[in-house]
Order: structure tokens, then C-alpha cells, then sequence
């Protein structure tokens, strides 16, 4: 290991810091020791192919599957604590399958996630204008762009330091995509995102700060305009 990579995370900087996570399920070693940080503003882009590990990162940060390394949010190690308690230190979570329920209308599903004492609807609203006017609309009927501004609504509704974003524009048109990434750009302005996305034209609208991993494992961290052969090799696309 390099002297760089070994070096402490600036904590004066860093939210979040992440060090020598590893993850085994069912005999699988799927986190490596995975080891970066991630600053308190601006989007963090998490790359890599399908199946790299990089939503096994985001529940990893969470708690939600068994772990050996360090979480490290806002200065505190959270390595030892719940999932619920982690949440609760002021992480948002919005998961690849965005967790929306279909059957609610739009502000039961707000409502539901309510956990502070004073949810913030003013900024949510402010916001996602359309997630006030549609707030009757049963969930299951908006369109994907649409759900995508319940889930980030859901976790800006709380007083989050960091949102943690899974793959919000996976299955979605273009058209869509666009909106998306308009939701994306202003929820950033208000909060720093850790975004797992695989639409690298997305991802540099909104950064150009990466973290890519493959195989389990941190390939690169910088940013995407560094070294954007090693890049595409990592990614396995043909432009990046
Ligand atoms: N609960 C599980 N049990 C067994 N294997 C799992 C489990 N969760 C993830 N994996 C495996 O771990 C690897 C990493 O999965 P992960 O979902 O983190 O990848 P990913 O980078 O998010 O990929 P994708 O872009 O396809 O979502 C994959 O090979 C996946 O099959």
C-alpha cells in the first residue's frame, strides 16, 4: 500500500470515512476492505460495474449487513451501532428499488417517514413543488422520475447530513433521466449525496468526484476527469 492511500481522511473535511470495510454473505467475500471518504458537500459519485459491491457499500455505511472495518460519520465511529441509530446520527437512505409504497398517496408515504420532531415539508416542497400538488396521488400511479422525488423527499424530510442515493435513474427513459437528475441537482445544493449511479452523463452533470470500485475492492478515487482511460478500463465503457 502506497503512503497516499494510507493516509488518514482529512477529518476537518470528511462527513463520512469509511476504512477497511469488509462484507462475507453466504461464503462470498464480497466487500474487500474497502477504504475512502467522502466530503460534506457536493455529490460523491460511487462507480463500477454491476454486481462491483456498490450497493453492498451503501447498506454496508448502514448497518445494514454484517460488517468488519470502520464507520466514521461526523467524527463519531458508528461501527458498532444499529442501523436505526446510524439513520438516526442524520444519514438518508434512498435504496435502488426506492422503497415507495404504491398503494399510499404521495404524503402518507412523506408522513411515514417522519422521524424528527419537525419534518421539514417547507424545504421538501420548496423543492419538489409536485410532490405538494400531487400529495393525493396514489404513489404506484406517479412516474419513475416521480418516484424518485418521493424517495429523495422521504430522506430530506429529516435532518440529514448525507443522503446515500442508489442507482436513482436504473430502468427509467431519458426524459425521465433528465428529471432525475434536476431532483438530484437540487437536493445537492442542500445536502452532501453519496450517488451510486451507472449513467456516467448524469454523473457529470451533477460531479466530477469519484470513487470506483471493482471487484469488491476501491480501483480509484479521484476525479473522473483525472485519468479517464484507467476509467474506462475499470468501467468497461467506451467513452468517460
Ligand atoms: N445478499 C446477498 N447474498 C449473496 N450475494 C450477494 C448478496 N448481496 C449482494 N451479493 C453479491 O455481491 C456482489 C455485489 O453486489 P452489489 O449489489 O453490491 O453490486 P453493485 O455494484 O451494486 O451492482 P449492481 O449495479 O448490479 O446493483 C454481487 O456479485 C452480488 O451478487
Amino acid at each position: 500500500m502506497s503512503d497516499a492511500q494510507r493516509s488518514e481522511p482529512d477529518s476537518t473535511a470528511d462527513l463520512l470515512q469509511i476504512q477497511d470495510l469488509h462484507v462475507r454473505i453466504g461464503g462470498s467475500h464480497i466487500l474487500q476492505g474497502v477504504s475512502f471518504a467522502v466530503p460534506g458537500s457536493g455529490v460523491t459519485a460511487l462507480l463500477g460495474r454491476n454486481g462491483a459491491g456498490k450497493t453492498t457499500t451503501l447498506r454496508a455505511v448502514l448497518g445494514l449487513v454484517p460488517r468488519t472495518g470502520t464507520v466514521v460519520f461526523d467524527g463519531e465511529d458508528v461501527s458498532g451501532r444499529r442501523p436505526y441509530e446510524i439513520v438516526r446520527r442524520g444519514i438518508g437512505y434512498a435504496p435502488e428499488d426506492r422503497g415507495v409504497f404504491g398503494g399510499l398517496t404521495v404524503a402518507e408515504n412523506l408522513r411515514l417517514a417522519e422521524r424528527d420532531p419537525s419534518p421539514r415539508y417547507d424545504l421538501v416542497y420548496e423543492l419538489f413543488p409536485e410532490l405538494r400538488t400531487r400529495a393525493k396521488q396514489a404513489a404506484g400511479t406517479l412516474s419513475g422520475g416521480q418516484q424518485q422525488m418521493v424517495a429523495i423527499g422521504r430522506a430530506l424530510l429529516n435532518d440529514n447530513r448525507m443522503l446515500l442515493v442508489d442507482e436513482p435513474t436504473k430502468g427509467l427513459a431519458p426524459k425521465i433521466v433528465t428529471e432525475v437528475a434536476e431532483v438530484l441537482e437540487r437536493a445537492a445544493a442542500t445536502v452532501p449525496i453519496l450517488l451510486v449511479e451507472q449513467n456516467l452523463a448524469l454523473v457529470r452533470r451533477l460531479t466530477d468526484r469519484a470513487v470506483l470500485i471493482a471487484e469488491g475492492r476501491v480501483a480509484y478515487t479521484g476525479t473522473l476527469s483525472d485519468d479517464p482511460e484507467r476509467l474506462q478500463e475499470l468501467l468497461g465503457v467506451s467513452r468517460v
